[in-house]
């Protein structure tokens, strides 16, 4: 299965319990539009480079389609068309009115100097900014993208369109950025396992997690429960992992990384291979890297007892099934992850109304949207006698499904 038979797997099961029947099911199954793009631009050396950038539009049947760009070599259209799907499904689960979209580029922004990054990106802003845009659809970072890469971004299709701060979220704080929103996944997952442990009985104090990604996601899930007396046993990044059964000191780590760029070397710990950092004695383990990280060879190893998905698609569905036989209880993407978007509304509404929140309103907006998504997912778990990640995708189906066929097809 590619990204998005993986993801229509994990919908279409959810579309059976409901049944909500095959023209309904193809309709939500299938994206709106889908745009592939020639993206080139002059390389520093004067050599001219062709990459190729997707949006691919999955439903707007709620309100303007949202989702991040991700720069990355691997990037192809089937996994944009998998995320753009994914953030259908986020967007209802946490009840913003918004639809469902992704992109990004296939290229490898480590091999790219500034300048050729900046031309890269008000390029591809040149191929698509008739298809985005404050009402249609609004970017925000994923991985390799950065606030940054976000202000680029506003300032391009801007000199097509207008000032229009509200066409891109994530952006820095300079810019018409929200406070809160750089940690705002991170924050969301903080209060996701807040909830899941106190359901299992688990004190935040002393509860071992493992980490796999220290990017904008992981990074910020570490510090936050780290403060909050968790232990954090292992970390990974794309260059290795480092493990330390007492606890890692995750602000020595962060200076670590400053200097560094990375958490292998991190002298207060023992080197560690991926593997073994998602394999770690622990009692969470929180995917906070790339889609399929856990899979079919790898499920068996796990030996957490709550998984909780920062990263989008971590678990393949012969992953997922085999986690579930062994009572491992998975917090889905669409649902733990949820706090980057829920912020990045949060910006689009102050960008709208030109003005700016405190952090302490943005943040407690946030925890109160987790908790009501959290509650509702868990009640429909419950009453359904299915997985979270099943429930999670029924309530977000009722939900799209509902508004198209309100709206008339
Ligand atoms: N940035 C956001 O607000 C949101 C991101 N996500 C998802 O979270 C995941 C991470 O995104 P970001 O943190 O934003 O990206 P990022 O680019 O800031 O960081 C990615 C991290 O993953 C690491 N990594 C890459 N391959 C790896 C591997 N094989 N093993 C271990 N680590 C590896 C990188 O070294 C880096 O530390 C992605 O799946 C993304 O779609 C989900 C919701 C919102
Ligand atoms: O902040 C956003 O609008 C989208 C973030 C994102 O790409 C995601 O939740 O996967």
């Amino acid at each position: 299965m590619n990204a998005i038979e993986e993801t229509n797997y994990y919908f279409r099961k959810a579309a059976r319990i409901m049944d909500v029947g095959t023209p309904i099911e193809t309709l939500l199954a299938t994206p709106l539009r889908e745009v592939k793009v020639q993206v080139s631009i002059e390389m520093d050396s004067g050599e001219i480079r062709t990459f190729i950038g997707y949006r691919i539009q999955h439903d707007n049947s709620r309100g303007p389609m949202k989702g991040g760009l991700r720069f990355h070599p691997q990037l192809d259209q089937a996994e944009c068309a998998a995320m753009a799907s994914l953030m259908t499904w986020k967007t209802a689960v946490t009840n913003l009115p918004y639809g469902g979209a992704k992109g990004g580029i296939t290229c490898d922004p480590s091999q790219l100097s500034l300048k050729e990054l900046e031309r890269l990106t008000r390029k591809y802003v040149d191929q698509v900014q008739d298809v985005i845009g404050p009402s249609r659809d609004i970017p925000a970072p994923d991985v390799n993208t950065n606030p940054q890469v976000m202000a680029w971004i506003m300032d391009q299709y801007s000199r097509y369109h207008g000032h229009s701060p509200a066409v891109v979220t994530g952006k820095p704080l300079e810019l018409y950025g929200s406070k809160g929103r750089e940690a705002a996944t991170g924050r969301g997952l903080l209060y996701i396992c807040r909830e899941i442990l106190r359901d299992v009985n688990l004190p935040m104090k002393g509860t071992r997690f493992a980490i796999q990604g220290f990017g904008n996601v992981g990074s910020h899930v570490a510090r936050l429960l780290w403060e909050e007396g968790a232990v954090v046993v292992a970390v990974s990044d794309m260059l290795g992992g480092v493990r330390n059964p007492q606890g890692l000191d995750i602000a020595s780590l962060f200076e670590h990384v400053q200097r560094s760029g990375t958490v292998t070397g991190y002298g207060g710990g023992t080197p560690c291979s991926h593997e073994e950092v998602l394999a770690a004695d622990c009692e969470v383990l929180i995917p906070a890297a790339l889609g399929h990280a856990l899979n079919r060879e790898n499920a068996n190893a796990v030996r957490a007892r709550l998984i909780v998905e920062g990263a989008n698609g971590p678990t393949s569905p012969e992953a997922d099934e085999l986690l579930e036989k062994r009572g491992v209880l998975v917090v889905p993407d669409i649902l733990a992850n949820a706090g980057g978007v829920t912020v990045s509304y949060f910006e689009w509404v102050q960008n709208l109304q030109h003005l700016a929140w405190e952090e302490d309103r943005v943040n407690a907006e946030l925890e109160r949207t987790v908790k009501e998504s959290y509650e509702r997912v868990t009640q429909i778990a419950r009453s359904r006698k299915v997985s979270l990640r099943t429930a999670a995708f029924i309530l977000a189906i009722g939900r799209v499904g509902k508004a198209t066929v309100m709206r008339g097809i």
